[in-house]
């Protein structure tokens, strides 16, 4: 489904108030594939290169060097058609549910208005887009009377259920999922790493996972990605990594955090 092929990203060098720095190595070579229904976790600590390579994704940026392929087709040389084909199938969750939805926008709003800018692709009128939203807010586990509230009036497990109901809304086939659980209270992530589960499973979809959390890394990915100062160090079975890492920097990472916790 997806293929990232020696993708590279160098930033120049820029000149400050403070003087200039050099070009920054975002991202070495880096070369992943994730299967049709798989979920594949990518790790890393601050500034290893992880929003820059989910930047690419979503063609929000462009490699230096490299190639991206979705669905077998190279994202960089999509037509203006088929790049907004590729938006409705590439969605992403972002880690704050807080900041991620607008306080004035209905819940209704919200999760219509992917079908919205969407709507040549998915050919829904007003009426089936209402319907759709509150399928949706029922595939998330809330009932479809919250589709006139607004978002202060949900907890962040709420909310952040509403933001994955946006995300679905546009019938995506992969999903990046930016530590969707790390703001949320431990009782609360995991019902919403379950959610997420049980999603993947109803509607066959691909997860790219991003986390610094190795217990969420376990009880969610098939696969593991271990990703330092723009490199990937390791690759391989979720349970391979954590039973026999091969490499000293995945070694390291999991001596650290000798208490991997895993959720209920
Ligand atoms: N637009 C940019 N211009 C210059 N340097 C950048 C830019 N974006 C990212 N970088 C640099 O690239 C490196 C990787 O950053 P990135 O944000 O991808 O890391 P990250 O793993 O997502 O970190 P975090 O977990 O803190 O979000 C860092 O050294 C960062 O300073």
């Amino acid at each position: 489904m997806l293929e990232i092929e020696n993708v590279s990203r160098t930033f120049p060098a820029r000149r400050g108030l403070f003087g200039s720095t050099g070009g920054v190595r975002a991202l070495n070579q880096v070369n992943l594939s994730v299967s049709k229904g798989e979920s594949l976790g990518l790790v890393g600590e601050s500034g290893s290169g992880k929003t820059t390579l989910t930047r690419q994704i979503l063609r929000l940026d462009t490699p230096t060097s490299g190639r991206i392929l979705f669905e077998g087709q190279d994202m960089a040389k999509l037509g203006p058609a088929a790049l907004r084909a590729l938006r409705a199938r590439v969605q992403i969750v972002f880690q704050d549910p807080y900041a991620s939805l607008n306080p004035r926008m209905s819940v209704h709003d919200i999760v219509t208005e992917p079908m919205l800018i969407h709507r040549g692709k998915l050919g829904l009128d007003r009426r089936q887009r209402t319907d759709r939203a509150a399928e949706l807010l029922e595939l998330v586990g809330l009932g479809p009377q919250h589709l006139y509230r607004h978002p202060h009036e949900f907890s962040g497990g709420q909310r952040q259920r509403i933001c994955i109901a946006r995300a679905l809304a546009p019938g995506p086939s992969l999903l990046l999922l930016d530590e969707p659980t790390s703001a949320l209270d431990v009782s609360v992530q995991a019902q919403v790493l379950n959610l997420l589960i049980d999603l993947q499973e109803r509607l066959g979809l691909t997860y790219f996972f991003i986390s610094h959390d190795l217990g969420v890394i376990r009880y969610i990915c098939d696969r593991v990605a271990i990703i330092f100062q723009g490199e990937i160090k390791e690759e391989g079975r979720t349970q391979q990594i954590f039973d026999a890492p091969k490499s000293e920097y995945a070694r390291s990472l999991l001596a650290a955090m000798p208490e991997v916790r895993v959720p209920d």
